[in-house]
């Protein structure tokens, strides 16, 4: 990179799944970015102008970037040649639901020595999903006993998350609806205002608030997305109780209306993955240490839970134990390999505790399941090999890939007149013979018109 071009000086600590598209999203826009990682392994594929993680764009837009993208292990000489810095490492959760911030007052630390030696106002800017309450309880007094410095005075703060979801991380960062700027004065919250501008390619919103309520956005409009999608599902577990309903009718007509909208309002699986099952218990948990109790999000959570019991009063139903189960989908959406908080995994537990014999098939996420089950279950990449000689067979993730196979195929491997259960309705518009279909969300009469279709 050469330094003194144009554009903003920025520097952003933390080169994972967020980062390093935040990164290489300003600097191909122009601004001088310089990335701060930890992780050798990564350090070392990005010095030699590799991706060291898998999301859709990203090595396109690396190239645009590099002119633009300095990377470092060395955070004090980041702090020093940008304006503002964006902090956008790991807050796992602990025990207690609440998020850790531990990973980002280590890096407070870090950048202290640099940001007290600087006679211009640097700003810092968390990205990180935090509770509500750390930036003015924790991070701006833990700034200012490190730097000898005054908020607002020598430095600024800003809490700016993104709403930006895996395999699309691009292209929402680049085409936000909003962006929130939780900021400790207007200036701070100015510059980041502009660095966005130059950066994106929509107008969005600009919602520009206190860092508090900043805060409590970020996890209130995540907790909101997530009652959308339970409330598809408990409409859909309704609906498998009446002759002739179809979740899929009823919710894209309830969607059309403008104060629903169709987004996230699918019955289907229910939610996982690293973000929404944990934002909803850390907003339980921020509610109740203000004395308040999340009653919406609990019956969100339960419901979400309650999609895989149903699966498996199924399988009990129809299925006799020791018969063989096979799952085609694993992680937590098509398109990546995460299993985090995946209902195909909580599944798989469930019935290999019930006596089945489970075999496992995904695109991407089969290496993490062994980690998990070891020799007790069966995998097959080949999803024809993994439902040959099957009693049951359930379609979780969707996953293109399973729509595309061919289906006469796979029920003539099937044992005859096998359970073929469908969480998404993928193949509810299609042929099938042999099979016992079953789709989440369709009541019986629909089920049987499929059959003869
Ligand atoms: N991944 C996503 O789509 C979204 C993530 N978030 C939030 O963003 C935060 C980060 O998430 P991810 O990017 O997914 O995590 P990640 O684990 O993929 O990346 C974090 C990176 O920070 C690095 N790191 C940790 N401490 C460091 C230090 N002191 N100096 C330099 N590098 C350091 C780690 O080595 C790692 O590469 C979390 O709070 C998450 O909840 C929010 C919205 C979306
Ligand atoms: O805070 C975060 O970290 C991010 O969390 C989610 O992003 P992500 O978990 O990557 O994935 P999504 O694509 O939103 O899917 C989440 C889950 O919801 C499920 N889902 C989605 C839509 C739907 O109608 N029904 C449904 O069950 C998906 O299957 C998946 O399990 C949010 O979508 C992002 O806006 C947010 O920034």
């Amino acid at each position: 990179m050469k330094r003194g071009s144009c554009g903003m000086r920025v520097s952003v600590v933390g080169l994972g799944k967020l980062g390093l598209c935040t990164a290489a999203c300003f600097a191909s826009k122009g601004h001088q970015v310089i990335g701060v990682e930890k992780n050798l392994e990564y350090v070392h594929a990005l010095k030699n102008k590799q991706a060291p993680i898998d999301e859709e764009g990203l090595p396109e837009l690396l190239e645009q970037a590099w002119g633009n993208l300095e990377i470092t292990t060395d955070i004090n000489i980041a702090t020093l040649h940008s304006d503002i810095t964006l902090i956008i490492v790991p807050t796992p959760s602990d025990s207690d639901g609440r998020f850790t911030n531990r990973f980002i007052n280590a890096v407070l630390e870090e950048i202290a020595p640099a940001i007290r030696s600087k006679d211009t106002y640097h700003i810092i800017n968390v990205v990180s999903t935090v509770m509500p309450g750390s930036s003015d309880q924790q991070f701006i007094p833990f700034i200012e006993s490190l730097t000898g410095k005054q908020v607002n005075e020598e430095f600024g703060f800003a809490y700016n998350p993104e709403f930006i979801a895996l395999g699309t991380v691009i292209k929402n960062f680049m085409n936000p609806d909003m962006v929130l700027i939780g900021a400790s004065d207007s200036r701070t919250a100015d510059f980041i205002k502009h660095l966005y501008e130059t950066t994106i390619d929509n107008q969005p919103h600009y919602n520009v608030m206190t860092l508090v309520n900043a805060e409590i956005t970020k996890l209130s409009l995540n907790c909101y997305v997530t009652m959308k999608i339970s409330f598809a599902n408990e409409l859909a577990s309704i609906c498998e109780r009446v002759n002739g309903a179809d979740i899929d009718v009823v919710t894209q007509a309830v969607g059309t209306d403008s104060r629903v909208g169709r987004k996230y309002l699918s019955g289907g699986l229910g939610f996982a993955g690293p973000c929404f099952p944990r934002d909803n218990i850390a907003f339980q948990a921020f509610a109740e240490e203000f004395g308040s109790e999340a009653r919406i999000g609990k019956q969100v959570v339960a419901i979400n839970h309650n999609v895989v019991d149903r699966i498996m009063n199924i399988v009990r139903e129809r299925i006799s134990p020791r018969g063989k189960v096979s799952i085609l989908g694993l992680s937590y959406k098509p398109g990546t390999h995460i299993i985090e908080e995946s209902q195909s995994i909580q599944l798989a537990k469930k019935l290999l505790d019930s006596g089945y014999k489970v075999v496992l098939s995904d695109p991407k996420a089969l290496p993490f399941a062994t980690k998990v089950f070891g020799e007790a279950v069966e995998y097959k990449l080949n999803p024809y090999e993994c439902v040959a000689e099957a009693a049951g067979v359930i379609i979780m993730t969707n996953w293109p890939e399973f729509t595309q196979l061919d289906w006469n195929r796979v029920s003539e491997l099937m044992l005859t007149d096998a359970v073929l259960m469908d969480s998404w309705r993928m193949l509810k518009d299609k042929q099938l013979k042999n099979v016992q279909y079953i789709a989440l969300g369709l009541g019986r009469i629909e089920q049987e018109k499929l059959k003869t279709y």
